[in-house]
């Protein structure tokens, strides 16, 4: 069993960040959420109702996802934000692009082309901002992050991490899988989750589960001395 006795409660406005090692679970608790498949038992609810109860098309509309690896189509700027809303069935508007764009930290000044320039000039890290403002311009309830800065230097790293925290303030739900803990190490409002063997087996703020001394400081104390990219 990959998830057993799983209890995790995520309040909207809030982030919670759920870590833990390698093959502890956390993906696989994402595509329940997404419904890519479903529990052999146990609920997962949404405002107080049970996801299996919405329609499939209607779930997902109120989710987005970002993953690791920015998947973006071979087409420009513009295009790929818009795609999020696209899905719907609708044109946006040039001012919902932009507005996606600025919330997601795009500096479309820097690129001749602005909002034409062809997505496969980006770096990695303009990249996962694409997929962030994509992910945002339908608004959904809830943000499902799944590991976002894992292929990004630090200060784009960081750039993500306060989009995220942004979103959150604004009222959307956010989950956020990292293993990159310093980025929330000063962040007070964050709820951690930490995943071990397919369980929640410690939660707290930052400073609340480094005085506990138990796995999420292990984990954190081997982030600090192997370096800020390191993968526990
Ligand atoms: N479709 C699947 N069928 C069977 N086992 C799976 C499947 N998907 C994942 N697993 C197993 O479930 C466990 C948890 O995987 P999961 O991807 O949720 O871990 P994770 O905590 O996200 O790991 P990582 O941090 O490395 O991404 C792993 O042992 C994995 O091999």
């Amino acid at each position: 069993m990959v998830l057993e006795n799983l209890n995790l409660e995520c309040k909207q406005g809030e982030m919670t960040v759920l870590v833990g090692g390698s093959g502890s679970g956390k993906s696989t608790l994402i595509s329940l959420l997404e419904r890519f498949y479903a529990p052999l038992s146990g609920r997962i609810l949404l405002n107080n109702r049970d996801i299996t109860t919405f329609n499939l098309r209607c779930l997902r509309s109120k989710i987005s996802l970002v993953e690791q690896e920015p998947i973006l189509f071979n087409t420009t700027i513009r295009e790929n934000i818009a795609y999020g809303i696209e899905e719907d069935q609708r044109t946006v508007t040039d001012k919902e692009s932009r507005d996606a764009a600025r919330i997601a930290n795009i500096d479309i000044s820097k690129f001749s082309e602005g909002y034409n320039t062809p997505c496969n000039q980006l770096s990695t890290g303009e990249k996962q901002r694409v997929a962030c403002a994509r992910a945002i311009i339908r608004r959904p309830q809830i943000l499902l992050l799944d590991e976002p800065t894992a292929a990004l230097d630090s200060l784009s790293a960081e750039t993500v991490h306060n989009f995220i925290r942004e979103q959150s303030k604004s009222g959307q739900t956010c989950l956020h899988i990292t293993h990159r803990l310093s980025t929330i190490q000063n962040d007070s409002s964050v709820q951690i989750a930490v995943v071990d063997y397919g369980q929640i087996c410690e939660q707290g703020t930052y400073t609340e589960l480094r005085e506990k001394q138990g796995i999420f400081y292990r984990l954190s104390t081997t982030e600090e001395k192997s370096g800020d990219n390191t993968k526990f």
